[in-house]
């Protein structure tokens, strides 16, 4: 049996030996023992212990004690000696991965341990086997990763890279991890500072995500990629590798790129926007200062027919209060809040109608208020900004009764003649036009009397020339009150006048002629406690009987005048009948109206 389990455990002679020589010891110190009992009991049995027997019984006791402690010690170095090489074939199995070959001892003790250790290397084999079949289950995983994936160990060298980085870098994964910086191989240049960094921090045990390098391929071409680094940890928790996955954002990159520029295209187009609209608003409000300041009602009615704007000159005017009231009513609303205020409200409310409808521009039109004012109101159509389309309308509103008063005043001063208050030579020529006209027109007869004082040089030197003016005075006044109503009467100049007569016969500018002389003869002055008279000399002409024009028609009547100062003075005289011929003065008297017939 020593020989069996010699042989099975401890191939070796040497811890053979040495344990069959510890079972001699014993069994010499069981003799020896055995020995020295026998003889004290002997001694003890003949009847006394010599000194000599107990001296030696003592000794073979000493040695027997000490065969055994020896034996003993033996032993122990032995079973030690044995535990160790039990210990180390199981270092050494566990470091190949093999099962160690552990006979059993036969004894319990090392038996149960045998066991154990046993069960525990089938045990670490069974999840050795499993963590191989889940490692060539994953391994096609982490192999066909599109991304890069790399193992870095903890001095930060490359310890695996994935086939795809073969792709990606144009590098194998070979030639990666032989490079001294495998990494930097195919990290561009101005990136390796970062991706050191980032390794430095994932040794750290604080890896980052999100941080981004460029891959430098080896065909020169840059791509961007974004990194993960992970801790990879022992079964203890201690880091004992890192991991880099890295995932191609090139074409995220590229659209960040035109994200940004399109943004940055949206805030440059954003900041003209808002230069574009602050100089508009401030165009706006200078617009809006100047509306305000303007003498003129201004009102834009858009093409929904409501009041946009309003400024409040137009307000007041129409006595529609505040202007901002205005703004978003209709223009029908404005239009009956005001309608009591124009004289003819149906003519307007029509204009309106048809300037709105047929959409005409510029148009004019003098509104008469019942309180006496005259507003002048212009309108034009609103092009939009294309100028394809109207946006709306806008009205101008001006009051022009002061212009108007203003103009009848200065007409009036250029048409009357400031001495006598009688139409001038300039209202003269403009009557004496249009009524020609008129009457050419209706084919009516037009007469003109044109009549000077006898001798007025005579009165003027006899009396002075403010007696002169006085008496011209007096016979404008005397001459006004002949007048009828489709007669006009002017002082042409000096001491000459003259009467347009609308549709005359022969008959009656005869009458007038008479008339107006006999009351001039009539006229009586006192100059300095004198009496004075006087008299005229009057041409008369009738169109279209004399001449058909306005200067052949003066023309005719002035030769008639001058006919009358040389046939004595103080009558009249009419033109011949016009016969295309230069007409020839009649040589009628005032005082023979009779010969006229
Ligand atoms: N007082 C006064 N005299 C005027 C005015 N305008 C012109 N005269 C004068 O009127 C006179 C007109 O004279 P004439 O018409 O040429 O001659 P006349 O003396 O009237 O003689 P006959 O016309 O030939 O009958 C001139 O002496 C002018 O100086 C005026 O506004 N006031």
């Amino acid at each position: 049996m020593l020989h069996d389990l010699r042989k099975r455990l401890f191939p070796e002679d040497l811890h053979y030996r040495r344990w069959l020589r510890m079972l001699r010891i014993y069994a010499l110190s069981a003799g020896l023992v055995a020995g020295s009992v026998d003889l004290v009991v002997d001694s003890v049995a003949n009847g006394g212990v010599e000194a000599t027997t107990l001296l030696a019984a003592s000794i073979t006791a000493l040695v027997t004690i000490l065969l055994v402690t020896g034996a003993f010690l033996a032993s122990r170095e032995i079973a030690q000696n044995n535990a160790r090489r039990m210990i180390r074939r199981l270092e050494d199995s566990v470091i190949d991965g093999s099962l160690p070959h552990m006979p059993s001892l036969g004894w319990e003790l090392f038996d149960r341990g045998r066991e154990a250790t046993l069960r525990l290397l089938e045990d670490r084999d069974e999840k050795i086997a499993g963590l191989q079949r889940e490692l060539e289950f994953y391994r096609p995983l982490a192999e066909d990763m599109p991304g890069l994936e790399l193992l870095f160990d903890l001095d930060g060298r490359l310890v695996w890279a994935n086939p795809a980085v073969h792709t990606l870098t144009g590098y194998s994964a070979a030639e990666c991890l032989q490079a001294a910086d495998p990494a930097c191989l195919w990290v561009y240049a101005k990136d390796h500072g970062s991706l050191r960094a980032m390794l430095t921090v994932a040794l750290q045990g604080e890896p980052r995500e999100g941080q981004e390098l460029r891959v430098q391929h080896r065909d020169g071409t840059l791509r961007w990629y974004a990194c993960r680094w992970y801790s990879l940890r022992d079964a203890q928790g201690g880091i004992c590798g890192i991991r880099m996955s890295a995932q191609d954002v090139q074409a995220r990159k590229d659209a960040e790129l035109k994200l940004l520029e399109n943004v940055a295209a949206l805030r440059r187009a954003q900041a003209l926007k808002e230069h574009y609209l602050k100089r508009s608003n401030d165009e706006r409000m200078r617009l809006a200062a100047l509306l305000e300041m303007l003498s003129v009602g201004i009102l834009f009615v858009d093409h929904d027919h409501r009041v946009v704007y309003a400024n409040q000159r137009c307000a007041t005017m129409w006595g529609l209060g505040d202007r901002n009231d205005m703004v978003g009513v209709r223009d029908e609303i404005v239009l009956a809040k005001t309608g009591a205020q124009r004289v003819d409200n149906q003519a307007y409310l029509q204009h309106v109608e048809e300037v709105v409808s047929q959409q005409q521009e510029n148009t004019v039109y003098d509104i008469y208020c019942s309180d006496g004012r005259v507003i002048r109101e212009r309108s034009s159509g609103v092009p939009s900004a294309e100028g394809d389309m109207l946006i709306g309308r806008v009205w101008i509103f001006e009051d022009i009764t002061e212009t108007l008063q203003t103009q009848a005043r200065l007409t009036e001063l250029a048409e009357r003649d400031p001495l006598t208050g009688l139409y001038n030579r300039r209202r003269f020529h403009e009557d004496l036009g249009r009524m020609l006209a008129e009457s050419n027109r209706r084919k009516e007869a037009l007469g003109l009397l044109i009549f000077d004082v006898d001798n007025f040089k005579d009165i003027n030197e006899a009396h002075g020339h403010q007696s002169g003016d006085e008496m011209l005075c007096a016979l404008a006044t005397e001459l006004r009150q002949v007048i009828r109503r489709n007669e006009l009467l002017f002082r042409l100049g000096g001491d000459e006048f003259a009467i347009l007569v609308a549709q005359p016969t022969l008959e009656s500018v005869a009458y007038i002629a008479r008339r107006v002389a006999q009351r001039a003869e009539q006229l009586r002055l006192e100059f300095n406690d004198e009496t004075c008279q006087l008299s005229i000399s009057i041409g008369v002409a009738l169109a279209p009987l004399h001449a058909h024009d306005v200067d052949s028609l003066v023309q005719a009547a002035d030769r008639a005048l001058y006919q009358a100062k040389a046939d004595g003075r103080n009558c009249w005289r009419m033109a011949f009948r016009w016969n295309g011929e230069e007409p020839h003065v009649a040589s009628f008297i005032s005082n023979a109206p009779e010969t006229l017939q």
